[in-house]
């Protein structure tokens, strides 16, 4: 059996991926549409994940997110490299990937049949509790996220984001020590996707789970994640804290005003400042080392500027500038979406 002798797996992170390729064959020519060209979605792919985070995969659409944790779950064969999950080698026994992760997927029609309830029950059967325990684990969990008003419908009655709601529920059932979520808040409301991360936090927190989280919700992103690797055309281009990716743009602050009607370019600091600010129409913005940051906030909240201003805000860098700066493609960003 491998690595039933090893001693150190429990000492294994989480994940550890390493020289991970894949690249899906190319399409056949179909009538009047050229064949598709061959792509490759890993591209020599290294990632470690440690025990106990919440770990982000961020990049736009086609960076290669989904095709990197369907590796990571066993679901797709890479072409080279390893994956191994709490010390197991998933490319040699995929198999077990069910025994240690829960996978929720982008698609997850395979539930639509039943209802949330049931969802919930059959996936805790099915990862071995017994009746009684898949029960009070289904009860459970349909609390956590105020699901049980619509614990008797079937999944293919409820709205988009009901219907993501209810598959998080089945994925959370059964206590699995990483959890691997492909966009698990997708179309739903603020309300929704609170409880989500809450019921994320809590397992960490009182049971020790890694979560691995695909998203490029940017926003989510940064009050979410402890680590998050920046994905872009198959590569990891960046990996690290939020904080530590933002550092990377330096220390910049971002300042946005926006004047009532014209900006006042006869007071002589303002026209300065017009020099070093983007324009749109009444809005400037201004990329500003925190010292000038401030001094050009005291100068644009007193006298008369002031009475031009119309609003300002003051921000630190986003993920998105990050990602910008890293060099990830400028079509690229706009699939950073914004909450
Ligand atoms: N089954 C497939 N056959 C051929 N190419 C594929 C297949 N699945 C994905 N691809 C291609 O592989 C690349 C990576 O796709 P993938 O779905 O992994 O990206 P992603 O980062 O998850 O994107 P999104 O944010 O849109 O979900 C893309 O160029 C995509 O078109």
């Amino acid at each position: 059996m491998d690595g039933a002798r090893t001693p150190d797996r429990a000492a294994a992170p989480a994940v550890r991926v390493d020289g991970l390729v894949k690249t899906y064959p190319p399409g056949r020519p179909r009538r009047g549409a050229p064949a598709a060209p061959a792509v490759r979605a890993s591209d020599g792919i290294g990632l470690e994940v440690r025990r106990g985070e919440i770990f982000g995969l961020l990049g736009p659409n086609g960076a290669g997110k989904s095709t990197l944790v369907r590796q990571l779950t066993g679901l797709l064969r890479p072409d080279a490299g390893t994956v191994r999950v709490l010390g197991h080698d998933l490319v040699r026994y995929p198999e077990r990937a069910a025994r240690l992760l829960a996978y929720l997927g982008q698609e997850s029609s395979a539930l639509d049949e039943l209802t949330v309830a049931l969802a919930a029950e059959t996936t805790a059967r099915l990862r071995g509790m017994d009746a009684g325990a898949a029960r009070a684990a289904r009860d459970e969990v349909l609390a956590e996220l105020e699901l049980e008003g619509l614990a008797a419908r079937p999944l293919k009655k409820l709205s988009g984001g009901q219907r993501r709601l209810a598959c998080v529920a089945a994925a959370l059932v059964g206590d699995r020590p990483l959890l691997v979520l492909d966009e698990p808040t997708t179309g739903m409301d603020p309300h929704a996707r609170r409880a989500v991360w809450a019921a994320v936090d809590r397992r960490r927190a009182e049971r020790g789970a890694t979560v691995l989280l695909v998203t490029h919700n940017v926003i989510e992103a940064e009050t979410v994640l402890d680590r998050v690797a920046v994905l872009d055309r198959g590569r990891v281009i960046a990996c690290d804290t939020p904080g530590g990716l933002k550092a990377t743009v330096g220390d910049e602050v971002r300042l946005e005003l926006v004047w009532r009607d014209r900006a006042p370019l006869d007071i002589p600091q303002i026209a300065a400042l017009a020099d070093a600010a983007t324009t749109s129409g009444r809005r400037w913005t201004l990329r500003l080392a925190p010292d000038e940051a401030r001094a050009a906030v005291g100068l644009v909240t007193q006298g008369p500027a002031f009475t031009a201003l119309d609003d300002f805000r003051l921000a630190t860098p986003s993920l998105e500038d990050v990602y910008v700066a890293l060099g990830g493609r400028a079509d690229g960003a706009e699939g950073l979406v914004r909450a």
